[in-house]
């Protein structure tokens, strides 16, 4: 066997876009079961760039402790928001990769765009290799992290290195590192807590609510902590937010270590304690709806929030599928496809390319 095999790749009349874009997210569990969490879990967790921690020590901990427990709790939270076609988070970016494809296409790009999970399916190699089996030779992978982490974006950039180690032809590859300071970005976030305030009516607090990361990635160089800081205060700057009628704070918190602070629900107890009585709260973080916007922010803290003694919670979605926040995203992978061919082939290009395909065999 061949140390690089190959599948085979389309060429000549016909072919489609030379050049792909690549939409990748966290993934999420099959079904909302024990055995598909504890599945989706074993991956996830074993990930190096995920939990920092000794490898030995870690399986130790991982299998023995964690995959015993977790699986069964969270697949119970996990249900909790489920939807008829699935998990949101695998809903929600399979429709913004087709969004994203249609908005390229408008742009007069010809692009393909695909969509991919860091763990689960589809997986990320199985994603390359289907698109260079399409006779794509250029890809521009765009990691739906707003924010640059260690543990989301490189552990995206990790397993594109691992395909590309063993691809004999690999295609030229680009990264979108980071995205939080975007205009249209802040732009499309700043419009969506308009709309809601339009919706729901206004609170007296606009909380940010980022994903955590252990404290100790700070100090270690990652730039995790400074991109939600300041996504935070340029979303506030578009909404005309004056000091102390936001705040940024930090949920999901896993394992004993001390993690990036504030901490979200405690927050917003001490906010309800404080006798503030309206909050509006947004995850700018996540581009999509997922487990940990739906159940842990818009169940367990807007209970937290209202036991404390709060009266009105508002959840503002993600972007999702948002017009805006697509048109962003759409403008922003045009900007860094800059260079690569992604207009259509000239007519006499296509003839040319028809009649010696032809010519070699092929049939019309
Ligand atoms: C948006 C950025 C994210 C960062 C940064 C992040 C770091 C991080 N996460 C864990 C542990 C878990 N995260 C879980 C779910 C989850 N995490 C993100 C995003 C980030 N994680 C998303 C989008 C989701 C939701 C996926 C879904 O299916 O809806 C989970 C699984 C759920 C559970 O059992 O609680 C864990 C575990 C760590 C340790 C970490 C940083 C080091
Ligand atoms: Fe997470
Ligand atoms: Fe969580």
């Amino acid at each position: 066997m061949a140390f690089f095999p190959e599948p085979p790749r389309r060429h000549g009349a016909g072919s489609g876009p030379d050049v792909a874009v690549l939409l990748c997210n966290l993934g999420t569990p099959d079904a909302p079961t024990a055995p598909a969490l504890r599945r989706y879990l074993a991956q996830f967790l074993a990930d190096p760039r995920v939990v920092e921690i000794p490898r030995l020590v870690w399986m130790a901990i991982l299998h023995g402790l964690i995959l015993r427990v977790r699986p069964a709790k969270s697949a119970a939270k996990y249900a909790s928001i489920w939807k008829p076609e699935g998990s949101p988070l695998k809903v929600w970016t399979e429709k913004q990769a087709k969004l994203l494809q249609g908005l390229l296409g408008e742009r007069g790009l010809r692009v393909r765009v695909a969509h991919a999970m860091r763990y689960g399916t589809p997986a990320i190699a199985a994603q390359l290799d289907a698109l260079k089996r399409e006779g794509v030779q250029r890809v521009l992978v765009l990691p739906a992290y707003p924010q640059y982490s260690g543990a989301t974006t490189a552990s995206v950039i990790d397993d594109v290195a691992r395909w590309a180690l063993r691809s004999r032809h690999v295609p030229e590859l680009r990264f979108v590192n980071r995205y939080h300071d975007d205009p249209g970005h802040i732009a499309a976030l700043a419009q969506s807590v308009r709309e809601h305030w339009q919706r729901e009516g206004r609170g007296e607090k606009l909380v940010m609510s980022f994903h955590g990361m252990p404290e100790r990635t700070l100090h270690l160089g990652d730039p995790y902590h400074c991109e939600c800081l300041k996504t935070g205060r340029l979303l506030a700057e578009a909404l005309g937010l004056k000091d102390g009628e936001w705040l940024v704070s930090f949920q999901s918190r896993f394992g004993k270590a001390k993690w990036l602070q504030p901490y979200t629900e405690p927050s917003l107890v001490k906010l309800a304690k404080g006798g503030v009585k309206a909050v509006d709260l947004i995850c700018p973080g996540f581009a999509a709806d997922c487990l940990e916007t739906l159940e842990e922010i818009d169940q367990e803290a807007r209970a937290a929030f209202l036991a404390a003694g709060g009266q009105r919670f508002g959840y503002v979605p993600c972007l999702n599928d948002h017009p805006a926040g697509m048109r962003a995203l759409a403008a922003l992978a045009e900007r860094h496809l800059q260079g690569w061919p992604t207009a259509a082939p000239h007519p006499d290009t296509l003839a040319l390319q028809r009649q010696r395909a032809l010519a070699a065999g092929a049939k019309e």
